[in-house]
């Protein structure tokens, strides 16, 4: 599979309104566009989310910070309103844990898709030093 990463700067970022949207062909045309704009976003987002836990005394799953993620879906909730507070909540903490996995899987040169839990079975810490 070929990367390719966008810059979230290219994308997309005003697709269709719904009301302007006629047919099936238009809607799934307009969220695409809306899902390479989110996967740019997110890319750039994890990227971020990993010089975080670089810069932090205590990074990665070790380092986390609830209140910080709390504030962070207080500020989000009033541009999601028809999602509402509880589902964005539960949206972001996937998005949050999947940023965390990347950092950790990124700095301990597996390649591989890291499962917190999955080290502890085995017994092998992926990186001890990791976020210290
Ligand atoms: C990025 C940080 O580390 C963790 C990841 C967060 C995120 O992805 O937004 C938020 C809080 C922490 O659990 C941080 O502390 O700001």
């Amino acid at each position: 599979m070929t990367d390719q990463v966008l810059d979230p700067a290219e994308t997309v970022v005003a697709p269709p309104r719904p009301e302007e949207i006629a047919t099936l062909a238009q809607a799934r045309a307009a969220i695409d566009d809306i899902d390479a704009a989110l996967a740019a976003l997110l890319e750039r987002r994890a990227a971020v989310a990993a010089v975080v836990q670089r810069l932090k005394p205590v990074g990665g799953f070790a380092g986390r910070d609830p209140e910080r993620e709390r504030r962070i879906v207080a500020a989000m909730a009033p541009l999601a309103p028809s999602l509402g507070p509880e589902r964005l909540a539960r949206i972001m903490k996937v998005v949050i844990e999947a940023g965390l996995e990347a950092a950790q899987e990124a700095r301990s040169g597996t390649g591989r898709e890291t499962d917190p839990e999955a080290d502890s079975e085995t017994g092998a810490e992926a990186d001890p030093s990791a976020g210290r």
